[in-house]
């Protein structure tokens, strides 16, 4: 008898996040021009020939029906640039209505939320807390720790990414240091 394997498992390293049998995808400085606010300091980075990694996660190869549920871990390393939180480019779901569950794993820092209505949440992420984004809201992971912040992600698997309005207007708000702190600011570029 023939059997068609259906189930998915994946070992990934608790600490890490990352899993030796598959390939993240990887976003570096150079992924994010249009997603920090300081530009100028970013081009400055760039022109030094510094391109460091900013996260990686695993999108792996998964049904994509509406019943099926995407998985996998998400690894943001710290840093900041122009005093912003190391972050995700973030995303609104191209079938809005989706939710996501964020899981941490380890390091410590901040799921900022916003919808098209110019609502905002910020939840956040320590080791152990699991945070729920709602339906219609686009999400970003900011690392405001001195580890990676690693988070497990699920979601309908056919709910799709929306880079879109991110990428043109950016966030409302901006998660920074200041003082050696996390602050969280309206973002002085955002325009309606
Ligand atoms: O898609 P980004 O905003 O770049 O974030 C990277 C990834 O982070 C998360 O963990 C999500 O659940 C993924 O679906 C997403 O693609
Ligand atoms: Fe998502």
């Amino acid at each position: 008898m023939t059997m068609t394997k259906l189930a998915n498992a994946t070992l990934f390293d608790l600490k890490t996040g990352l899993s030796e049998e598959e390939t993240s995808k990887k976003r570096f400085l150079t992924d994010m021009e249009k997603l920090f606010n300081d530009t100028e300091t970013l081009q400055k980075e760039l022109d030094a020939g510094n391109n460091p990694m900013i996260y990686e996660y695993y999108a792996l190869d998964l049904p994509k029906t509406e019943g099926d549920i995407q998985y996998g871990t998400s690894i943001v390393y710290p840093g900041t640039l122009g005093g912003e939180y190391y972050m995700t480019k973030g995303h609104f779901h191209e079938i809005l209505e989706t939710g996501e569950v964020y899981f941490c794993m380890s390091g410590q820092g901040y799921m900022l939320m916003e919808n098209p209505e110019g609502e905002w949440e910020i939840e956040e992420l320590v080791p152990g807390r699991a945070v729920q984004v709602p339906p219609r809201y686009a999400h970003r992971s900011i690392n405001t720790g001195n580890e990676p912040l690693v988070t497990f992600f699920t979601f309908r698997a056919d709910a799709g990414h929306d880079y879109g309005s991110i990428e043109t207007k950016g966030y409302r708000k901006l998660v920074v240091e200041r003082n050696g702190k996390p602050e969280i600011i309206d973002n002085p570029k955002w325009q309606q």
